[in-house]
C-alpha cells in the first residue's frame, strides 16, 4: 500500500479528496474506500495496463473478503505522468467519484455502509495531498 488511513468516520455529503501523480510508466492504481481491508463500498482502480486492460477504469465492491461484480467505465480522464485529483462522496444509496474535466462516476452503494472509516490507495500513484472535507 501506497497509503492506509483507519478509524476515519467520513458521513455522507462529505467528500474524501485524494490529489498525486500517476508514475509516468503507470500500469495501474487503486483507491479503495469502505469499512476495514476486506470490506470495500468502491474498489476505483483505473488501469493503463494491467489484467488485460488498456485504459479503463474498473469499479468493484468487496463484501467479507469477497470481490462483488466489476463495472467497467466509459471514460478514462487520466493520463501517465500527470497530476490528478479525484473526490470520493457517498450518500446511503451511491457514491460519486469526481474526476478531472468535470467527468463523474457513480456506484452502487452495495453495502449500505452508514460512514466510511477506512481508506487506502495502491499501486502507481505518488499522494500529493488527502483532504476530508
Ligand atoms: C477475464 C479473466 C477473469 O476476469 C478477471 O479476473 C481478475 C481476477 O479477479 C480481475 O482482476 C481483479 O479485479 C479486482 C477488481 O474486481 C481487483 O482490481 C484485483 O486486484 C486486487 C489487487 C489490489 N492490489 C493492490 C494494488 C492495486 C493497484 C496497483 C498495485 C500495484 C501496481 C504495480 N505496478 C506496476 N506493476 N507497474 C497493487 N493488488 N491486487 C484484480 O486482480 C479482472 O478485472 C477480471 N477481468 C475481467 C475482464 O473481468
Amino acid at each position: 500500500h501506497v497509503l492506509v488511513a483507519t478509524h476515519l468516520n467520513v458521513q455522507p455529503g462529505e467528500c474524501i479528496k485524494v490529489k498525486g501523480k500517476i508514475f509516468p510508466e503507470a500500469k495501474r492504481f487503486a483507491v479503495n474506500v469502505g469499512k476495514d481491508s476486506g470490506n470495500l463500498m468502491l474498489h476505483f482502480n483505473p488501469r493503463f495496463d494491467s489484467h488485460g486492460d488498456v485504459n479503463v477504469i474498473v469499479c468493484n465492491s468487496m463484501e467479507d473478503g469477497r470481490w462483488g461484480t466489476e463495472e467497467r467505465e466509459a471514460d478514462f480522464p487520466f493520463q501517465q505522468g500527470d497530476k490528478t485529483e479525484i473526490c470520493i462522496s457517498f450518500d446511503t444509496t451511491e457514491l460519486t467519484v469526481k474526476l478531472a474535466g468535470d467527468k463523474e462516476i457513480t456506484f452502487p452503494n452495495r453495502l449500505g455502509l452508514e460512514n466510511i472509516e477506512y481508506l487506502s490507495v495502491d499501486g502507481d500513484f505518488a499522494i500529493k495531498a488527502i483532504k476530508f472535507s
